[in-house]
């Protein structure tokens, strides 16, 4: 149910199409512009939301980071 979440084309245009420039800030190829904890919105859970979410969303983050350099 959460990753149909991810994939609810209500929400995403073309869900099933590899666009990361999607979560980019518009306009700009730098600075991502998506609400991955769900403070503002929910539009995917990769980490979970709420009391549950994953603690470790801003190592996980900080890593993606360094393994984009
Ligand atoms: C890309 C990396 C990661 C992703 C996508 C991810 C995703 C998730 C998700 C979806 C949950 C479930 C949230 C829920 O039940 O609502 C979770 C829980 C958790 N994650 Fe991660 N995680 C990542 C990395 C890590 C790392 C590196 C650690 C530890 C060093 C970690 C520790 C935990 C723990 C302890 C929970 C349980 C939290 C709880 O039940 O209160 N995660 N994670």
């Amino acid at each position: 149910m959460v990753g149909e979440m991810g994939l609810d084309p209500n929400v995403w245009e073309d869900p099933m199409e590899f666009r990361p420039e999607r979560f980019l800030v518009e306009g700009s190829d730098k600075g991502v512009d998506f609400d991955i904890i769900g403070s503002k919105e929910i539009k995917m859970m990769s980490f979970g939301a709420g009391r549950r979410i994953c603690p470790a969303f801003a190592l996980a983050y900080a890593s993606f980071g360094i393994l984009c350099l």
